[in-house]
């Protein structure tokens, strides 16, 4: 039975008179928080039966109710159930065990992070790492056919020459070290050899400095630079901080509009200048308006043009000056975004960056939409830096934390 239908008792062919509604609207108000709550338990138990999950309905698919009461009440009480349901998930996620067996509340099997990085990654699984098991099971012995061959399928999962004969490499020494014998029992080592080449420290985002906390969002256009921003900015505001985005790509109009429409998203505040204008300026004014409203993150957007990495330089150089100038350096990430379906060519654009600006950590994006993903590895041996967030969606929930042992558990099998 669908929500709607559960509290306000929809379905029923009976008209009310005014008299009665209003009654129900009084008794709706005094016992709403308990009844939503019920009906939530009710309706997350009846989902996961059996561990399937169904689809939930939002409340504007519910059936319409006949003439139970106005259709102006319906879409109030819907807001208010939409509000209450993300509170009691809330809520459901944070009571522990004791807690949820003296109350006797089933709390339901929540998706966790590593089911659904599983499923966004699914290309990757299905593509190139997904295969790798049926490789091993498909061999009888280890030779250097075998390692040879390994080789290729890593080239052609954008992993890169230099990085596959580095993991090739370590993988025969662990394999010969662990006298493995058996082909089957190399995947597993592969996973391991593979994991060990993803940085894991440093992987988090330094947001949590007192005092003004910078985030420079550097990439060439059309990486997911600014949707990347309003995922960050939207993860922060959601832990509590007061975030600032400066619109520091002033060359296309377009590009701070957009930015604008992510931050209002978001629930952050945006500092932006007329297309065209100094990018120094509006980093200047950004990192003085938040410092003045006492923000806790400024995250700033630059212009991606690579194609004169003079100009490039001295743009970023002098973005660089005024943010250092303003924080130092130790309360100061410099990220570069890389499109995750692009390749090689993600690693060339990352070096290029790392020549003209101190990055501290890289965010790869668009990881939902490759079969290959193996950039992933190249960037992180080849540059040394960490990845600090992956991109597995459009949608502004669609930012996680790198975690090189679930990205590993995500894309084999
Ligand atoms: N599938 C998928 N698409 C993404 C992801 N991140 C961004 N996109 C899409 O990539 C396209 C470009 O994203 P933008 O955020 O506009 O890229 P940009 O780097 O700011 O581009 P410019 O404004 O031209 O500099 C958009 O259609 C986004 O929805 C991701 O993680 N997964």
């Amino acid at each position: 039975m669908g929500i709607l239908k559960k509290i306000f008792g929809f379905g029923k062919k009976k008209e009310k008179i005014p008299e009665e509604i209003e009654k129900e609207k009084v008794i709706y108000e005094e016992k709403k928080a308990e009844e939503v709550k019920k009906v939530i338990e009710e309706v997350a138990k009846d989902e996961f039966v059996g561990g399937k999950k169904e689809v939930k309905k939002k409340p504007e698919e519910l059936e319409e109710p006949k003439n139970e009461v106005s259709e102006e009440s319906v879409e109030e009480k819907a807001e208010k159930l939409k509000l209450e349901e993300e509170k009691v998930e809330v809520e459901n996620e944070s009571i522990d065990l004791k807690q949820s067996e003296e109350k006797e509340i089933v709390v339901p099997k929540k998706k966790g992070f590593f089911t659904s990085l599983k499923e966004k990654l699914s290309k990757s699984r299905e593509g190139f790492f997904g295969k790798v098991k049926g490789f091993f099971l498909g061999r009888s012995v280890i030779d250097d056919e075998m390692y040879e061959d390994l080789e290729e399928m890593l080239i052609q999962s954008d992993i890169g020459m230099d990085m596959t004969l580095k993991i090739v490499g370590a993988l025969e020494k662990e394999v010969r070290s662990r006298g493995i014998k058996d082909p089957k029992e190399v995947y597993g080592v592969l996973k391991d050899v593979m994991e060990n080449f993803l940085i894991e420290e440093e992987n988090e985002l330094k947001t949590e400095k007192p005092g003004l906390n910078v985030i420079l969002v550097v990439g060439v256009n059309g990486v997911g630079k600014t949707t990347t921003i309003g995922k960050i900015a939207s993860k922060l505001t959601k832990e509590g901080k007061k975030v600032i985005v400066g619109a520091g790509d002033t060359f296309r109009a377009a590009a701070i509009e957009q930015l604008e429409e992510w931050t209002i998203r978001a629930g952050a505040e945006i500092i932006k200048h007329q297309q065209g204008t100094d990018p120094g300026a509006v980093v200047f004014d950004t990192l003085k308006a938040a410092e003045n409203r006492n923000a806790d993150v400024a995250i700033i957007d630059t212009a991606g043009r690579l194609h004169n990495k003079n100009n490039l330089m001295k743009e970023l150089e002098k973005i660089n000056r005024i943010i250092e100038k303003h924080v130092g350096d130790s309360s100061y990430e410099s990220i570069l975004v890389i499109d995750g379906t692009t390749g090689q060519n993600g690693l060339n654009q990352a070096k290029v960056f790392n020549e003209v600006t101190k990055l501290t950590g890289f965010i790869v994006t668009k990881l939902d939409g490759t079969a290959k993903g193996g950039i992933v590895f190249a960037i992180s041996e080849e540059l040394k830096k960490p990845i600090k967030f992956i991109g597995v969606g459009e949608g502004i929930e669609d930012l996680r934390p790198f975690k090189p042992k679930e990205y590993i558990d995500a894309i084999f099998e």
